[in-house]
């Protein structure tokens, strides 16, 4: 039998599956010092693609297209592979991702969480779950909402100066179901900062229904560590 990997190989130009990712580069992240964006420079294109690529995988996962314009799409997006792949960079040099002055960060993994606010103890703002996310019968995919979390409180525990941490663990209670297509809110705060242990919390609601919330230990890594 044959299985579905073989009759749709993942198309690589290139043998590198990291696009020249380059190696880990201890404390060379970019820093979240304050939750006072810069407004994005005027004639800035690339927070419209973010945004046009986010509202394109809505649409990919709500249409029900035909053949021909299945093929058509298919032909289209290898066309921009061929023409991005000689592009790749180090992650160091990567936009994707890196763009704090915009909304979600300027990248498409993570759920577009909008700050509206935030200080050294926490932060505030509102995530909007597209088609994209969804998982069943209306509600988001589970895993969608750790990663909104993550992204949230992996900002606010590496925010306002602190060196670099990562997530030691992420606890997620789903305490109703999270709708795709409304504006929600969200909020983070600290609940300690000892040593090398920021413990950080968060919570995701629909006016005031309670979705789900998080608590994450963030550790504060030692020189070296990746
Ligand atoms: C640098 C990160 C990024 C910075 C970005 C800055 C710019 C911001 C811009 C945009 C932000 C975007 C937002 C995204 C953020 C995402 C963050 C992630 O998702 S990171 C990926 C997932 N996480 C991992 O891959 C970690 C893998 N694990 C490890 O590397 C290690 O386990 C590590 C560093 C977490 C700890 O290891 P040890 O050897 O250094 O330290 P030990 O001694 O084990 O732990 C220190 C203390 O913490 C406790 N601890 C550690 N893990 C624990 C656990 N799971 N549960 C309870 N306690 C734990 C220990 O018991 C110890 O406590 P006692 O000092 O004895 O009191």
């Amino acid at each position: 039998m044959t299985s579905v990997n073989e009759k749709h190989p993942v198309p690589s130009p290139i043998d590198d599956p990291t696009l020249g990712l380059g190696s880990a580069e201890p404390g060379g992240f970019p820093q979240v010092d304050s939750w006072t964006l810069p407004a994005a420079p005027e004639d800035d294109p690339y927070g419209d693609m973010v945004a046009n690529l986010r509202s394109f995988l809505d649409h990919v996962a709500a249409a029900k297209p035909d053949n021909a314009t299945v093929a058509e799409l298919a032909g289209d997006l290898a066309a921009w592979r061929a023409r991005l792949a000689p592009m790749s960079v180090s992650e160091r040099e990567q936009v994707f991702a890196h763009r704090t002055d915009l909304p979600g960060r300027g990248q498409t993994m993570s759920p577009n969480f909008a700050i509206e606010g935030g200080d050294r103890d926490g932060v505030w703002g509102t995530v909007t779950y597209g088609r994209y996310y969804l998982g069943g019968n209306g509600a988001v995919h589970g895993g969608a909402i750790p990663l909104l979390f993550d992204e949230v409180l992996g900002r606010l525990a590496n925010s306002a100066g602190r060196s670099p941490c990562r997530t030691a663990y992420l606890h997620t209670d789903f305490r109703a179901i999270t709708p795709v297509g409304r504006q929600l809110s969200v909020r983070g705060w600290f609940v300690s900062e000892e040593g090398r242990k920021r413990v950080v919390r968060a919570e995701l609601k629909d006016g005031d229904t309670l979705c789900a919330e998080a608590e994450g230990l963030f550790v504060a890594l030692n020189p070296g560590q990746p």
